[in-house]
């Protein structure tokens, strides 16, 4: 059956044929064992609230990578790529691999902490990146995504994916470009990991 975009039904979430060009999603990225080590480490970072353009996002976040390749440049703990965790180090060799990118292309690592109830508001990530790919760990959430500029498409067509933990996505070109992003509040605690390349 030819379901359309706007009307994608839940069973249709993760499959391929209704993402936007240029959205790569993978379930079981990382292992149950990765993902509890991975979790482990985040309770040793200091996670704090980021201002995200005009407002504070609720979301907690740890970010690593040069002061030019900031998200908006006042992450309140900013630290430079070279101290990134060695845990962290060898996902972004994974990530970046399974990306398509080298690990020195990864300009920008984020950790992010989500407590339940928390949501990401609609966004595109800032214009200095190119390439996003993240990794989802803890509980569940469902990146929403919708055309951008609005006039590009229909305002209403609204795709849904589960980003079940442990699965990694992907996002260059029209998804990357061409649509916004954003999480309704996320029903338990979730960490994710994201890295940018610097555009080109
Ligand atoms: O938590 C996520 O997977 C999404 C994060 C995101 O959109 C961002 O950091 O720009
Ligand atoms: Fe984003």
């Amino acid at each position: 059956m030819n379901t359309p975009l706007s009307t994608a039904q839940p069973d249709l979430f993760g499959s391929a044929d209704v993402l936007p060009p240029g959205f790569v999603f993978t379930p079981g990225f990382v292992t149950p064992a990765e993902e509890a080590a991975l979790i482990a480490l985040a309770a040793t970072l200091p996670f704090a609230e980021a201002r995200y353009h005009q407002y504070t996002a609720r979301r907690r976040v740890v970010a690593w990578g040069s002061a030019r390749h900031a998200i908006t440049g006042d992450e309140p703990k900013r630290q430079p790529l070279q101290a990134l965790p060695p845990l962290l180090q060898a996902l972004r060799t994974r990530l970046g691999t399974w990306a398509g990118l080298a690990a020195d292309e990864i300009v920008q690592v984020l950790m992010s902490e989500y407590r339940p109830g928390t949501p990401l508001g609609w966004h595109r990530d800032a214009p200095q990146y190119e390439l996003i790919a993240g990794v989802s760990l803890g509980g569940p959430a469902r990146l929403r995504l919708r055309p951008w500029p609005p006039e590009s498409g229909d305002r209403n067509e609204v795709i849904s994916l589960d980003l079940a933990p442990r699965s990694a996505y992907r996002m260059s070109g029209p998804a990357r470009w061409g649509w916004q992003h954003g999480l309704p509040p996320v029903p338990a605690q979730r960490w994710s990991v994201t890295m940018r390349s610097a555009r080109r």
